[in-house]
């Protein structure tokens, strides 16, 4: 296992009175693939959120050991693009944000998510799933060494779903490091080195699949994810019936 690149310690979340994370520590080694996963609302997005800094924990810390600050690249679940520029347009113009160190051409990007022939085209008339590999390119647009992806193959069909995760592999082969959530599981489990497995705002698992299967008696993720549910449903039933 490689060095902790990302380390979250205690991080919580509160929405006026509502928690929405509760103490939650989470840490990614250099070079493995981190999948979280967890049902509608249970917290990805919002832990994602604030290991990234766009927002702040309530209490808690997030740290990156390895790095002189943050070393990441960030796509969002969602991302609006102005609808009146072209996908050409939009990735010269983001990359010129970036550290020239870390700038990647936008033709090669624009290529891995197949949008090269599309580069003319306003982004006002993507299908969704354009957007979204659009979305992904910007991500991709910088050599960093941490890449964290919000619900990345939301909208993309079963083509474009291999052809993130063979992307993943081979960020993973040049020693990157990927953090992804998921709340469709099927999509993203064959590439996971490590799953976490958020519910109610709380980490209930955090294991290789292997592990995830032994403890859960269990030969899909699916299924694990199912009786952590119901083990959780059931025992808050119980707290509120004693
Ligand atoms: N800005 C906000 N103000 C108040 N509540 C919020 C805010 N953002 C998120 N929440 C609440 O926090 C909880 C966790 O939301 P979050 O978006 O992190 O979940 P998620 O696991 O990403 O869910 P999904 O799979 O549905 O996207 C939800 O109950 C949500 O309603």
């Amino acid at each position: 296992m490689g060095k902790v690149i990302l380390q979250a310690s205690r991080v919580s979340k509160c929405y006026g009175k509502k928690q929405v994370l509760d103490k939650t520590d989470i840490s990614i080694s250099a070079g493995e693939c981190v999948v979280l996963c967890g049902g509608n609302g249970a917290g990805k997005s919002t832990l994602i959120r604030i290991l990234t800094g766009i927002e702040k924990g309530t209490t808690g810390k997030v740290a990156f050991p390895e790095a002189g600050g943050k070393s990441y690249s960030f796509m969002p679940d969602h991302m609006e693009f102005p609808k009146e520029m072209t996908a050409l347009e939009i990735l010269t113009y983001y990359r010129g944000f970036l550290d020239i160190g870390i700038r990647r051409a936008v033709e090669e990007v624009l290529r891995e998510v197949g949008l090269w022939e599309k580069r003319h085209q306003k982004i006002g008339s993507f299908s969704k799933g354009m957007a979204q590999r659009l979305n992904m390119a910007q991500a991709l647009l910088a050599d960093v060494e941490l890449y964290i992806f919000d619900e990345p193959t939301n909208g993309l069909d079963p083509y474009w779903v291999i052809a993130f995760k063979e992307m993943v592999e081979s960020l993973k082969h040049k020693g990157k490091t990927v953090l992804l959530t998921s709340h469709i599981m099927r999509d993203v489990v064959d590439i996971a080195d490590r799953v976490v497995v958020l519910f109610d705002g709380r980490i209930e698992a955090d294991d290789s699949l292997a592990g995830l299967y032994r403890t859960y008696q269990s030969s899909n993720l699916e299924e694990v994810f199912l009786r952590i549910m119901k083990k959780q449903h059931s025992s808050k039933a119980k707290a509120l019936s004693s």
